[in-house]
């Protein structure tokens, strides 16, 4: 039996071991860019982004066009009210030669006014008369719309999909431009033109800059009328320097530059969309095309929500309204049926979550250093953002408990929860008895189990002695204290004398019983539940051999609350 066992064991681990050697083969693959034809580094002498780009949400396009299930007329009406209130001035509304919903949403945003005064919005067309005369068609009676028109110039899509030669594939870029002109000319309205290289990160550098010059030779831009050339990172192939340098080559030497606003889209197949964007900023681009939450074809586009708090936390403004995202989660989960993932950069569920003890610990330490001391400053180890900037909360968002977790974090949770100071000294007890029962339960445990669990072992202990009734005189300078005990359920009178209430009801107990510890830590304070204004009261006693033992206890009268935290700290020590 248990040959077989092991047999089959063996037997599986080798066909593990196979499956994971025999698919890589790396010799397969040849890197498919093109580092520009002279070296373009100046981007490395910058340090960070000063200035917020022109955002273009392609979420109606790019973002809608990647889903199982595109969106709604209704759907994408919602949306596109979305973009606006976070602040986009730029939204490619979706590519109107499409579908019925794609066209029929456009002539929805036109018809019923629904673009604002300051909002531009830009469709996507490709380089094909009857493509670009729909698109025209669906554009009447708008007042001002970005036209943006594009086809591939990378090395495989020449070969693979148009089998067309370089001239051949320049052509349709300039005679797509050139009629985008016409059209605009014979339509009324303030069309703006974008043209894009796609799978400019496949092309030949110097190929993809004559390209972009021979549609701007068609445009001939103007300061009065500036064109949009648009970037792509339509498939990722390298790494993030390799873009920037990229764009900085095609910036430094692009025709009619002053008048020609250098655009990105970066797409995040090798998981770099953002450093792409972030490189190549600094390499000169004006403006970005992404999408909230990265949504996008295969890996998605860049996240704009990502750049523009990289952006916020460097404290550049970066003109879109972020402060609610939980709220934006919501409705972008809603409207697009895709879900944001638990560690999505400042949005995730898990992204202020700290768990374990020593980053809390830093974190607790943290909040109190800045609210005695920077409260306007923000620099809190392990949280690089004020989670309250993006409509996040400190108290569910950040210390969260499970048996990875310290004192620091435990004793934050009960006093940010609850109110309770908990002594330095007893925190650690308190912090080993709270992650012990996540530990055995396996479990996360929210504030209310932590109050449970500290009420149930700490607090008001009632076994073996409970409480019945405490009175105090004054004689000889001291003080005595006769307590009325119920001790498993007997009643018992209890006499002693001491320095002070404590000293005495602890002298008391230990007269008559055969338990010996000294009082080395009390505290007290008052504890605001509700309306209602408590004590409480923490005790730790210390045995002959050392060890400190701890209770608390909670009473409306404070010397009452300090007698019941004895006697709890007393109980522990019996149990
Ligand atoms: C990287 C990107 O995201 S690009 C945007 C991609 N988005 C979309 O494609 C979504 C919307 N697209 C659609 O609904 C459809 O593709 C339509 C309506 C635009 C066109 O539909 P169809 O003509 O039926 O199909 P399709 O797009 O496959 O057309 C392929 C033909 O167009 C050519 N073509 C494709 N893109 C372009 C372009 N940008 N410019 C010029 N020609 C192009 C192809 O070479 C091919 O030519 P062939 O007929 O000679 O073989
Ligand atoms: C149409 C273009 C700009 C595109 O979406 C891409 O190349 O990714
Ligand atoms: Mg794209």
């Amino acid at each position: 039996m248990h040959l077989s066992i092991l047999k089959t064991y063996l037997q599986q681990s080798l066909i593990f071991e196979r499956s994971f050697t025999a698919m890589m083969n790396p010799s397969k693959y040849e890197r498919q860019y093109f580092m520009p034809p002279e070296t373009s580094l100046d981007w490395t002498k910058k340090e960070y982004i000063t200035k917020a780009p022109t955002w273009c949400s392609v979420d109606l396009r790019d973002g809608n066009q990647a889903l199982i299930i595109p969106m709604s007329l209704d759907e994408k009406v919602e949306f596109f009210k979305l973009l606006v209130k976070v602040g986009f001035k730029e939204i490619e509304v979706g590519f109107p030669a499409a579908s019925e919903t794609e066209y029929t949403f456009l002539r929805t945003l036109i018809e019923n006014d629904l673009i604002p005064d300051d909002v531009t919005i830009q469709v996507l067309t490709q380089a094909r008369e009857h493509i670009i005369k729909k698109t025209f068609e669906a554009l009447k009676g708008a007042k001002r719309a970005i036209v943006h028109v594009y086809n591939s110039t990378s090395v495989a899509q020449r070969e693979q999909v148009f089998k067309k030669s370089k001239e051949e594939i320049m052509k349709i870029a300039t005679d797509g431009a050139k009629l985008l002109k016409r059209l605009a000319d014979e339509t009324d309205g303030n069309f703006l033109f974008e043209y894009s290289p796609e799978s400019f990160t496949g092309t030949e550098i110097d190929y993809a800059l004559d390209v972009c010059n021979a549609v701007l030779d068609v445009w001939q831009p103007r300061p009065d009328w500036k064109v949009i050339i648009n970037l792509p990172v339509t498939v990722q192939l390298s790494m993030p320097h390799v873009y920037a340098s990229q764009i900085e080559y095609m910036s430094k030497h692009m025709k009619y530059r002053e008048n020609v606003v250098l655009s990105l889209h970066p797409h995040n197949d090798r998981g770099c969309g953002v450093a792409d964007t972030e490189l190549a900023l600094l390499a000169g681009a004006d403006r970005v095309e992404g999408t909230l939450f990265g949504n996008g074809e295969r890996t998605g586009n860049v996240d704009i929500i990502t750049l523009a708090l990289n952006m916020y936390t460097h404290g550049v403004d970066p003109k879109l309204d972020f402060s609610n995202l939980p709220e934006l989660t919501k409705v972008y989960e809603r409207l697009t049926r895709m879900s944001v993932y638990e560690r999505q950069p400042y949005t995730g569920q898990l992204v202020f979550a700290a768990f374990s003890g020593s980053h809390q610990d830093a974190i607790a330490k943290g909040m109190h250093w800045r609210d005695e001391k920077h409260p306007e400053h923000w620099n809190i180890p392990y949280l690089p953002i004020d989670p309250h900037d993006v409509g996040r909360e400190y108290e569910s968002d950040v210390i969260r408990i499970n048996s990875q977790s310290g004192k620091g974090g435990i004793s934050y949770v009960l006093e940010e929860n609850f109110g309770f100071h908990i002594p330095g000294k007893m925190r650690e007890d308190v912090g080993y008895t709270v992650k012990d029962v996540s530990d055995k339960r396996h479990q996360e445990l929210v504030p209310r189990d932590i109050l449970k669990v500290f009420k149930e072992v700490y607090v008001n202990i009632d076994d073996p002695c409970k409480l019945k009734e405490v009175h105090f005189v004054q004689k000889d300078g001291g003080i005595e204290a006769e307590i009325s005990l119920e001790k498993s359920g007997v009643p018992k009178l209890y006499h002693g004398k001491g320095n002070g209430r404590l000293d005495a009801v602890s002298n008391a107990l230990q007269r008559h019983s055969d338990m010996h510890y000294s009082i080395v830590t009390y505290q007290e304070h008052a504890l605001n539940v509700g309306s209602n204004s408590q004590a409480c009261a923490y005790v730790g006693v210390q045995e002959p051999n050392g060890n400190v033992t701890w209770g608390s206890g909670i009473h409306e009268d404070i010397i009452t609350a300090s007698v019941l935290a004895l006697i709890s700290a007393v109980n522990r020590l019996d149990q």
